[in-house]
């Protein structure tokens, strides 16, 4: 089995104005979804806030609503009741420009629009606004492949055409292409295998101290976790339970959390990392040591 290689520690968030508002502020918020007998509640008086430059991981069983949390963030979907403010906007109200130049999505499975061709994906929400000539959009197209990590030769392939790692790429450069200050991830490393997903994490924490991006991800995978958040917040029983680093978190009481970090792969997420020194020649084989 080929496992991901030890995480560098993640990178700290950028230093703010003592009085900076949060880029994400939510008070409040409840979810219900369904009628009468059917009615069941997602989140409960939920409050959250991230801060300039943070790369927050949110944890979570599976239907804990992290997925409609980010998509309330996004101002897809309104909470019940509550606020949910981004930049200090009320968040269902930025409408669809709006939303694309404060707040960059990227979707789980990348979402590409199969029938467009990789540039006219990166390029696609700038050129919907319509206020840039073809060429310049084009070349902001262009110039955000570049900062995946793609090559202008990338620009004319069909999405079915890319391996699992550069559809993330492409959708991550579309996901860029108005310069949000913000990037929400769904499952930035899902379906990538180990090398690539160690490739993808290495480019969000460029990207992320390069263009100064505040990031929130929803992830299950505890390789992703720790090698990029800055934050963790653990949503359980409706709301948000702890926050705080990744190993504080992980000793905090709670059986989502037990389960969550304590199994064996985090357990080996949280080891430090392998000393690499040489072994001396005349050392014993490790399976040779207790005989
Ligand atoms: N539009 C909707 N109408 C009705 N129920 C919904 C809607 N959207 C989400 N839900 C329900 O809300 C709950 C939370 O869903 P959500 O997708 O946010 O969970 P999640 O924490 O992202 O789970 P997972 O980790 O499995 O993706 C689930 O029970 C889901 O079925």
């Amino acid at each position: 089995m080929t496992t991901r290689t030890a995480p560098a520690e993640p990178a700290e968030p950028a230093p703010m104005a003592a009085d900076a508002p949060p880029v994400v502020d939510v008070q409040g918020l409840w979810t219900l979804f369904g009628k009468g007998a059917e009615a069941f509640t997602v989140h409960q008086d939920l409050q959250l806030t991230v801060q300039r430059g943070e790369m927050l991981a949110l944890v979570g069983g599976s239907g804990s609503g992290k997925t409609v949390l980010l998509r309330q963030i996004l101002g897809l979907a309104r909470p019940t009741r509550g606020q949910v403010t981004v930049l200090g906007h009320p968040a269902a109200q930025m409408g669809r420009a709006g939303a694309a130049s404060r707040v960059g999505m990227l979707f789980q499975h990348g979402a590409l629009f199969s029938a467009f061709n990789v540039l006219d994906n990166v390029a696609f929400a700038l050129r919907e606004q319509g206020t840039l000539p073809a060429d310049l959009v084009r070349d902001a197209a262009l110039v955000k492949l570049q900062m995946v990590g793609l090559q202008p030769g990338h620009a004319s392939r069909m999405p079915a055409d890319l391996s699992g790692g550069m559809v993330k790429r492409v959708a991550l450069a579309r996901a860029l292409i108005m310069d949000p200050p913000l990037l929400l991830l769904d499952e930035p490393t899902a379906g990538l295998d180990p090398s690539s997903a160690d490739d993808f994490c290495a480019l969000l924490r460029e990207l992320h101290a390069a263009l100064g991006l505040t990031v929130v991800m929803v992830t299950h995978d505890l390789d992703t976790l720790f090698a990029l958040s800055t934050r963790v917040a653990v949503l359980a029983d409706k709301k948000l339970i702890v926050s705080g680093t990744p190993r504080q978190v992980a000793h905090f009481k709670h059986p989502f959390i037990t389960h969550f970090f304590m199994g064996e792969r985090g357990q080996r997420a949280m080891a430090p990392a392998p000393i690499t020194a040489p072994m001396p020649a005349a050392a014993p084989a490790p399976d040779q040591e207790h005989h």
